[in-house]
């Protein structure tokens, strides 16, 4: 891999970008980055920086001083992972395990283990798509009759329901929009590192994540806007010292804040320092250095702004608790008295009280959070299902927070008719017959993220006149707003709107995609990577923020997402090439019904299908 290294930056810069910090002025990558190197005096100025951000963020959540964590019982469903990473020991091969994933019965033992010591959290880590790499995974499942590993991730975490109370938070790495719609009922959230935006380290030989596909930078993005797509309360972080640059890191950082603000869906953002294990090929390298940690935490805390809730787990920071409160960290994540960290086993938790005496001496009260965090919690729909949400009800304050003197039991959970996303339940058929029977949801205005991104991504200028718009996007808007199923009629199949400068068919206002037409989206739109001068954590821009953090917002449910609305329809013979997947492994796959050809999941043997069906069903 070639080298890659910062440049160090002047005494001026640094001392510059910390007095922009300090003002809660626009940083750029390069004064994060820049930041990333504070070390001593400067360093305890960002600390306070990042501290006084993070302590106005939770008085204005009404828990001022409160720093959560969440009681889990760790389950590691299966060891066996199709990548490579080069800094894991978690996943391993299947003659070190007695089987390839654990029976029904050993999970719902751990959940019970747990739910008898007052565990409310069964967090589900497992190693990627194992039975695409190997057999004894594929005969696994299929011999217990499931499809794939995530179809038994999602019968796991309904028997956890059902059998336990215990709430599932999912984490089986890069989920596709159709699996996140298939996983969203049975979980209370998910979660998945974006770990880095680097593609290099993916891309080159000897890189960390050389060798494993599920860690592409924007494969990962993805799923972190599909997870927004689909309204799942999501938890994402980056890991720090695989080899990444200070800018790279800073890049990733930015990327995860362009996600959240626009769905408002990431409910934690996890700091997660890289440590050297014996047997990986990383063995040789340096951990990472707990003030380049503290750094990191105080970067992120200082452009993710005052609402995000910001994790460091405290069994990889060697006792420095207080080091990493100051950073301005207000959650420790997932803690557990029953179960070991399966991904660092070599790092038992701390125990509860003392993490508790840690957090208090620091200042602060340690206090019991679900896996959901409270803002999702009190606001349930479109964040939670309304399958899950008695679950989430039965351990919940009315706060939002654990009420720590529940204690969890199974409740049935009811197995849907169809995959049908929570929200409004008829879009699937009348709004193709009928339209709209009004402007728009009535929660228009909190449930579709931030519209002054989302109009910076499909380029239409704010407040454009109608009638500067092409005439036939202006007569297919008017088709969409009078008479929307009409668009699917015959006579305007055929039809192109134009619409910047691409042509789509039967779409209106690049209806497909966000980042252009679905039509033609290109891998290029898709492999966002994120903006280097993007806007930064003025208060205003926190105060906008907050319109849309999910104590005052929610996310579009797929049916009711704007850009998913339109199926952009199927290409004919001698026209344009079908659209090529964002994977660029393939075109779109095997589905020929109308789709919205965007997405598929890549697999070594190509594409694993389109994830889009629902036009299917919204044409029938
Ligand atoms: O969503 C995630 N949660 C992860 N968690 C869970 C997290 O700490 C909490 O369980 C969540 O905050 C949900 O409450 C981990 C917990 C561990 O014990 C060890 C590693 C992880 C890693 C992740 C992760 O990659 N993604
Ligand atoms: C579950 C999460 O744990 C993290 N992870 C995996 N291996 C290590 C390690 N050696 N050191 C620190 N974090 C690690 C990755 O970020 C992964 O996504
Ligand atoms: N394999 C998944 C990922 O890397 C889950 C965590 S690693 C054990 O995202
Ligand atoms: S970190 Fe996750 S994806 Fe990577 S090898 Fe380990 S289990 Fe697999």
């Amino acid at each position: 891999m070639a080298d890659h290294n910062d440049a160090p930056p002047t005494e001026a810069s640094l001392r510059r970008a910390l007095h922009r910090a300090a003002d809660g002025r626009a940083l750029d990558v390069d004064e994060a980055a820049t930041l990333l190197t504070a070390r001593g005096e400067p360093l305890d100025q960002l600390l306070a920086i990042a501290g006084g951000v993070r302590d106005a963020g939770l008085r204005d959540a009404g828990r001022p001083g409160v720093v959560t964590f969440s009681k889990n019982v760790f389950i590691p469903l299966t060891r066996l992972c199709r990548d490579r990473c080069h800094y894991c020991t978690f996943a391993t091969v299947p003659h070190r395990l007695p089987a390839a994933f654990l029976e029904r019965d050993e999970v719902l033992q751990i959940a019970r283990d747990g739910a008898a010591q007052g565990c409310k959290e069964a967090l589900f880590t497992l190693g990627d798509r194992p039975e695409e790499r190997w057999p004894a995974a594929r005969e696994w499942l299929h011999e217990r009759g499931y499809d794939s590993t995530l179809d038994y991730v999602r019968a796991s975490a309904i028997a956890v329901l059902e059998e336990t109370g215990l709430l599932p938070h999912l984490n089986p790495g890069v989920l596709s929009w159709a699996d996140l719609q298939r996983l969203k009922p049975v979980a209370a959230s998910m979660g998945m590192m974006l770990e880095t935006t680097a593609t290099r380290l993916w891309s080159e030989p000897g890189g960390p994540h050389y060798g494993s596909p599920d860690k592409e930078p924007a494969v990962r993005l993805r799923v972190l806007e599909d997870a927004g797509r689909v309204g799942v309360p999501f938890t994402t972080g980056i890991l720090i010292g695989i080899g990444e640059t200070l800018a790279e890191r800073a890049d990733s950082l930015f990327a995860i804040r362009r996600v959240a603000r626009q769905y408002g869906h990431i409910q934690e953002v996890i700091v997660q320092n890289f440590r050297a294990k014996p047997d990986t090929a990383m063995r040789g390298m340096p951990d990472a250095e707990l003030h380049d940690l503290a750094a990191t935490v105080a970067v992120a805390r200082i452009l993710l702004g005052p609402r995000a809730r910001i994790q460091a787990p405290p069994n990889l920071i060697a006792g420095e608790y207080d080091l990493l409160l100051r950073a301005g960290i207000d959650d420790w994540g997932g803690v557990s008295p029953v179960t070991p960290d399966h991904v660092s086993p070599e790092r038992p938790w701390p125990q509860i009280e003392e993490l508790a005496r840690h957090t208090a001496a620091a200042g602060f009260t340690m206090r019991e959070r679900l896996a959901v965090y409270p803002e999702y919690v009190v606001r349930g729909d479109p964040w939670l299902d309304p399958r899950v949400l008695p679950h989430v009800a039965a351990l919940s304050l009315d706060s939002g927070l654990a009420d720590p003197e529940a204690a969890p039991t199974g409740h049935p959970w009811q197995e849907p008719d169809d995959t049908v996303a929570s929200g409004r339940v008829d879009l699937h058929k009348e709004i193709d017959t009928e339209g709209r029977t009004e402007d728009r949801r009535g929660d228009f205005d909190s449930v579709y993220g931030d519209w002054s991104l989302v109009r910076d991504s499909v380029g239409v200028p704010s407040g454009a006149p109608h009638h500067e718009l092409p005439d036939q996007l202006r007569e297919g808007l008017r088709l969409a707003g009078s008479r929307p199923g009409s668009l699917l009629l015959p006579r305007n199949e055929g039809r192109r709107w134009r619409c910047s400068g691409r042509t789509v068919r039967r779409s209106t206002s690049c209806a497909g995609s966000r980042t252009g037409c679905g039509g033609r989206r290109s891998a290029t739109t898709s492999r966002t990577s994120s903006t280097a001068t993007s806007t930064s954590p003025t208060s205003a821009t926190w105060g906008a923020a907050s319109a849309r953090s999910p104590s005052a917002s929610g996310t579009p449910t797929p049916t009711g997402s704007p850009w998913s609305r339109w199926p952009t329809g199927p290409r004919r013979r001698g026209g344009p090439a079908r659209p090529r997947c964002a994977c660029r492994v393939a075109s779109t796959p095997s589905c020929r019904s109308p789709c919205t050809p965007t997405w598929c999941v890549r697999s070594r043997s190509g594409c694993r299908g389109c994830t889009s069906t629902r036009s299917r069903r919204w044409r029938s």
